[in-house]
């Protein structure tokens, strides 16, 4: 598991393993770990032309004692001080090893900056001097210390200018900034380096998972198990006008999790779906339903028929219109910006903004796990804990994708995973799904379920 910890919380473990190692120990862990993936961004030190952006802090410090470590292998460094007082023993070491002073200028020529404007003590926003420094430097590869300067390090907000890295390498642990959008764009890639903070750090309200615990998480058949004990999920999405949404749905429930599939709504649409999906059969009891995509005018019966079958609820599309009668309920409510909007009140500009914020918001309000989908989508349950999606790619970015989602979760939920669980893994996998159908090339939503039973099989696999 991944995990991300507030600024709050890495500044008292700090506090606490700094008061066990010799001072200086932390800065000189942070500094080694940021030179080694500078070296292998450059494949190499000797002859590199490397830049430091250098602010007031340890973030500074940081990166000016790097640099020592890059001088003193080879490289021609020159740091570039934008504050009045910086890191006076970084400063130091970097001299000694043979790095510069030097002033701003355009038409600069380095293979690397490296941001050590401000970390985790920074406020958001840059300031002058910065932006135009990171001007001067444009067009050329940025490695950011810790986090992008100029973002909201705990709520993954960017609302002035900040820094867009290339890679960040970040110390202990991650914080919000590496995994919330719009933050997490500014990151590019992000590196973790060990400065053995994990014994003092407190378990995390944010996570992200990772595959291993993807795979620890699904149920696999029993060995004498049957398909109802197995779970079956229902479908109650669709319509005349729409039957695509409940023809996707299915295909996400049918990735072979569940033991069975039904589906209850048009006879127009059954038709359809059994024709896709011989296997999927009509009405009766389920151990989850999924209801809304496509179904217009039936989505508020369909939720309230589902949720009088007291089974966990998959509540997406136009059955978010009535996602209050699903508070407090076994449920994951799956809006996109958009939809969050609609529910919340508050404008889609403000909900990409802070995508966290928002999503914790509605989990509250309905008191009932949010899925706000997105490029990294945010889980949340009331209360605050959340899991961020890491996997996808923007090539599911396409109609459809996010049916093909809700029938997953429902076939999650009535495998048993709680909604939280059965949320978060049903995003991760059709992220992963997405990325093993698409190659980097295009794709439809169908294509997202079709990939599940292969994705599914390489994550199990003994
Ligand atoms: N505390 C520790 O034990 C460790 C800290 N480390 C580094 O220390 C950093 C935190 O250092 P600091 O607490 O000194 O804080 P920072 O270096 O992040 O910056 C704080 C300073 O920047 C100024 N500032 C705030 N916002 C600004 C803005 N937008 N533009 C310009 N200046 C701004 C503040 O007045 C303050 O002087 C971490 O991000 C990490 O890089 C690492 O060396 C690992 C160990
Ligand atoms: N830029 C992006 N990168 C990766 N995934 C994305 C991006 N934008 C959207 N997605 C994902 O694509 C899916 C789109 O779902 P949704 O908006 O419900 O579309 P539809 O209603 O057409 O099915 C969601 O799972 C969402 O997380
Ligand atoms: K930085």
């Amino acid at each position: 598991m991944l995990r991300a910890h507030t600024v709050e919380e890495v500044r008292a473990a700090e506090a606490a393993l700094m008061a066990t190692v010799p001072e200086g120990t932390l800065m000189q862990r942070a500094a080694y770990g940021l030179a080694n993936a500078v070296l292998d961004l450059l494949g190499g030190g000797y002859g590199r032309r490397v830049l430091l952006l250098v602010g007031p802090g340890h973030n500074g410090g940081d990166a000016l004692y790097a640099g020592a470590v890059l001088a003193r292998r080879g490289a021609l460094v020159e740091a570039w001080l934008l504050s009045t007082t910086v890191h006076e023993a970084g400063l130091a070491a970097l001299r000694t090893a043979g790095g510069r002073v030097g002033t701003p200028r355009a038409a600069v020529r380095f293979d690397v900056v490296v941001d050590g404007i401000v970390g985790i003590g920074g406020r958001p926003g840059l300031r002058d001097g910065a932006v135009e420094a990171l001007a001067a430097a444009a067009g050329i590869p940025v490695v950011a210390v810790d986090t992008p300067s100029g973002v909201d390090v705990d709520s993954g907000a960017t609302p002035g200018e900040h820094v867009e890295a290339d890679l960040t390498v970040t110390f202990g642990t991650h914080k919000a900034c590496h995994l919330l959008d719009p933050a997490a764009l500014a990151c590019g890639a992000v590196d973790l380096v060990d400065i053995g903070l994990d014994p003092f750090l407190p378990p995390a309200a944010i996570e992200a998972l990772q595959p291993e615990d993807v795979a620890a998480m699904l149920s696999l058949p029993d060995p004498d198990g049957h398909k109802y004990t197995r779970g079956v999920v229902g479908i109650r999405a669709g319509s005349d006008a729409y039957p695509g949404a409940g023809l996707l749905s299915v295909a996400g429930a049918a990735c072979g999790l569940a033991g069975m599939v039904r589906y209850d709504g048009d006879e127009s649409v059954l038709d359809l779906v059994r024709a896709a999906h011989p296997e999927v059969v009509g009405p009766g009891r389920v151990q989850a339903w999924v209801v809304g995509s496509g179904s217009a005018a039936a989505a508020e019966p369909a939720l309230r028929d589902a949720l009088a079958d007291d089974v966990p609820v998959v509540v997406d599309a136009d059955a978010l219109a009535f996602a209050d009668l699903a508070r407090g309920r076994d449920a994951v409510l799956t809006p996109h910006a958009g939809e969050l909007s609609r529910m919340l009140g508050v404008d889609r500009e403000e909900i990409e903004a802070e995508p966290l914020a928002h999503a914790r918001a509605a989990a509250d309000r309905y008191d009932a796990v949010v899925l706000l989908k997105g490029r990294h989508t945010v889980v949340a349950r009331p209360g605050g804990r959340v899991r961020v999606t890491t996997t996808g790619t923007p090539w599911l970015a396409t109609a459809g994708a996010g049916d093909v989602l809700g029938g997953l979760v429902g076939a999650l939920l009535a495998t048993g995973l709680d909604p939280f669980d059965a949320a978060s893994v049903g995003s991760w996998l059709h992220g992963a799904a997405a990325t093993l159908a698409s190659q980097d090339g295009p794709i439809v939503a169908g294509d997202v379920a079709a990939a599940l039973p292969d994705l599914i099989a390489s994550l199990t696999a003994p």
